[in-house]
């Protein structure tokens, strides 16, 4: 069997010709059974590249195939969209006077009634929805619908399970649950899922791949860990992680060499300590974040954050030594 599910080749889309808007010449592939996350800023082409894949759009130019067949476009097909794969969008498509369970039974043929009970309540099981299944869709607060969703796509034995924002509804206790549910269940069934969202954390959790895109260009596709630690652009750094940006000048008033325009780097790669025989900083602020707390250090009138992991030991107004262990240049 083919280990690539998916092969998206200079894949265009564009809806003006005079601006930048939609994808530009986009390539990757997909392993089977994989979790794929899309991550960019608003307007950067998640939706536009997930509805190719799905063949709600067509692309002006390039291709996707799915187990090798070219996924049709919506002007060669009476339904658009493609059997093998299911799309949840942020409106669920659900019967909204119709039952949870009625909604995502529906989904099952009525050849084995028995099958259909049990396969029904255990989907309700995994995602967590069990107590709504007498209940109508339209009494539902927004994250139960989402969820009611999700099980309506998963159990028509999708190859392929596309999420747009599949998080948006949720809190987050329901959300790092349900992240761990989709994972578990993608591992178990060895779905494939490709999701789109603005939350990095939901790429940098969930995530076998990542994909960044930016003005509809993609700009890196790795595991998260390599694009986490080796952001290959600016932007990457501060879509996926708390970065600390300076100026060249300001980097240079840190004693950070620079020939680039930037120098970036995570608050953790910051080494703290209580003595200062240079790179003396003095505390700003002293921001509680639970188990660990975030500084605003300043030196030379130039402010960064570090994080200390021994919450409570540095105050406001001490003075600490920071080392810059690492730090990129863009
Ligand atoms: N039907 C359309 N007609 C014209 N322009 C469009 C259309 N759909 C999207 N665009 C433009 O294409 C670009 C990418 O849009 P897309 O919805 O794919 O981005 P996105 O990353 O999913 O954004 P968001 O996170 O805000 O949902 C945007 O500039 C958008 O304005």
């Amino acid at each position: 069997m083919n280990e690539q599910i998916i092969t998206v080749t200079n894949l265009t889309k564009q809806y003006q010709e005079t601006q930048v808007s939609g994808i530009s010449n986009i390539s990757f592939s997909i392993k089977r059974g994989d979790i794929v996350a899309i991550i960019g800023e608003s307007g950067s082409g998640k939706s536009t590249l997930l509805k190719c894949i799905y063949g709600l759009l067509k692309p002006d130019e390039g291709e996707v195939l799915l187990n090798n067949q070219r996924v049709k476009g919506p002007d060669e097909q009476l339904i658009p969209g493609n059997t093998e794969m299911k799309m949840v969008t942020q409106d669920f498509s659900l019967n909204i006077y119709a039952k949870v369970y009625d909604n995502i039974a529906s989904m099952l043929s009525n050849t084995d009634i028995k099958a259909k009970q049990e396969k029904t309540m255990e989907m309700m099981e995994h995602l967590h929805i069990t107590k709504l299944k007498d209940k109508k869709i339209i009494e539902l607060s927004g994250g139960e619908q989402q969820r009611v969703a999700i099980a309506k796509a998963l159990i028509s034995d999708t190859k392929v399970l596309l999420l747009d924002e599949p998080f948006s509804q949720v809190d987050y206790l329901l959300k790092n649950q349900l992240r761990a549910d989709i994972k578990r269940l993608a591992k178990e069934t060895g779905l494939t899922i490709i999701l789109v969202s603005h939350d990095p954390t939901d790429g940098l959790f969930l995530a076998d791949q990542l994909l960044i895109l930016k003005q509809g260009i993609l700009l890196q596709n790795d595991k998260p860990e390599t694009i986490y630690q080796n952001p290959s652009a600016l932007y990457t750094a501060q879509i996926l992680g708390n970065a600390v940006v300076l100026d060249a000048v300001q980097a240079n008033k840190l004693g950070l060499k620079t020939q680039k325009q930037h120098v970036v780097f995570y608050p953790e790669w910051v080494e703290l300590k209580s003595t200062w025989n240079s790179r003396r900083f003095e505390v700003k602020e002293v921001y509680y974040k639970g188990f660990y707390d975030e500084l605003l250090l300043e030196r030379n009138g130039v402010t960064i954050r570090a994080l200390q992991l021994n919450s409570g030991e540095h105050k406001k107004n001490d003075h600490v030594q920071a080392n810059i262990g690492r730090f990129l240049a863009f």
